[in-house]
């Protein structure tokens, strides 16, 4: 298993993160584009399954084709305003992009390859990007000798990272930096991309058809279906709600940012604590007071209306339904425990048997296997 890098405490490598306003319209063929959103700082997601328009969009943000129409601003500064004749060329743009393969130049070293990104910050005023920052954040600084051939594909990723943050862009956009690589690869590479979410001060739009990816890492979800936002805004939120996911409603489920409180002497177990209770996890390799985000998705919770007892899940927690959300024959409940919201899916039967209703106390019972330690993250800093 992979070794997570080391994390002091957050620290930003520049200033606040301006907030990215998109709306856009274009006709691709058969294909109709029309979205729009806004990105705060930290990482949105670009979610949808393929063909839904992500690559689209992002190619638009970069520059790289022209809508028919639209607006983009990163902060005070227009990118691109249609009916205002506005069109800041690609180059001119420093939006730096991160592709599914890390595409880099094969006859240079890893330091030429990031000298290359630094040759593109010099013509933006301004201090260069810190090399020794960006190495030590990416863990690269072992690599900078090598040619791309000689490293695993996480490594090119993280060096292809590097080469985009040492451009010093005013955002980054990440179209599907995983799908070339296999699990291991991922939950290698994984952790880096939190580290450059929470201290790199760079906002990040990532394109992901992946639910568990963006539970991961995501503050905000864009959700797009066949060229249009399905929805937007806080992961937990977006996430946690089947309406809001149409293409991916089985997959749905609540986030819960938590600490690791203690680790079983025997090595075995983890138990994390956060407002809505206390759960005990398979074993997490992550130091008492450690915060981690975890994805409980909402087919693996169950409703008891009395507290149970004699039942091998350790995770119960008490709350009062929300919300019902009847969706052909199975019923999404939502579950406010002490403040945090859960999902459960259940079926209309068993809504109707438990009598449930909103206003109703109840327990949520989270079956441990639900947390698949692959997907635990670390908790987004507070911006
Ligand atoms: N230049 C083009 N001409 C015609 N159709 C296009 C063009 N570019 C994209 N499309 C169509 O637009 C739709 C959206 O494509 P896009 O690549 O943006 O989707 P996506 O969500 O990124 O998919 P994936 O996850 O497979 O990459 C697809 O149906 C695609 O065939």
């Amino acid at each position: 298993m992979a070794r997570a890098p080391r994390r002091p405490p957050a620290r930003r490598v520049s200033g606040p993160a301006p907030t990215l306003s998109v709306a856009l319209a274009r006709c691709l063929g058969a294909f109709s584009l029309d979205v729009a959103f806004t990105a705060g700082p930290g990482l949105t997601a670009l979610f949808g399954r393929s063909g839904s328009g992500k690559t689209s969009v992002i190619g638009l943000l970069a520059g790289l084709g022209r809508p028919d129409r639209g607006r983009i601003a990163l902060g005070d500064e227009v990118l691109l305003d249609t009916a205002r004749g506005i069109d800041v060329p690609a180059h001119r743009r420093r939006i730096a992009t991160v592709f599914q393969e890390a595409r880099l130049l094969p006859h240079l070293s890893v330091r030429a390859n990031l000298g290359y990104g630094r040759f593109f910050a010099r013509r933006h005023p301004g201090p260069a990007a810190d090399l020794a920052q960006v190495v030590e954040m990416l863990g690269i600084g072992h690599l900078l000798a090598r040619r791309p051939a000689g490293l695993s594909g996480g490594e090119r990723q993280r060096v292809a990272i590097g080469r985009a943050l040492l451009a010093r862009p005013r955002l980054l956009l990440m179209d599907e930096p995983l799908a070339a690589l296999d699990e291991a690869r991922k939950a290698e590479i994984l952790p880096y991309i939190e580290r450059l979410r929470d201290e790199a001060g760079v906002p990040i739009v990532y394109v992901s058809h992946a639910v568990a990816e963006v539970a991961r890492l995501a503050g905000t979800v864009v959700v797009l279906e066949e060229g249009r936002v399905a929805a937007s805004g806080p992961a937990d939120a977006v996430l946690r709600r089947a309406d809001r996911l149409p293409a991916h409603a089985g997959e749905a489920g609540a986030i819960l940012d938590l600490t690791v409180a203690a680790q079983d002497p025997d090595g075995g177990l983890t138990r994390l604590s956060g407002p809505a209770g206390t759960l005990v996890v398979p074993h997490l390799a992550r130091p008492v007071g450690a915060r981690v985000r975890v994805r409980v998705p909402a087919r693996d919770v169950l409703v008891a209306t009395r507290a149970p007892v004699g039942l091998s899940a350790r995770n119960v927690l008490p709350g009062r339904i929300l919300a019902l959300d009847a969706r052909g024959a199975a019923v999404m409940v939502e579950i406010a425990c002490n403040g945090v919201a859960l999902a459960a899916h259940l079926t209309g039967a068993s809504v109707r048997d438990l009598g449930l209703a909103p206003g109703l106390p109840v327990y949520a019972i989270i079956k441990s296997v639900a947390f698949d330690p692959t997907e635990v993250g670390t908790r987004a800093v507070e911006i």
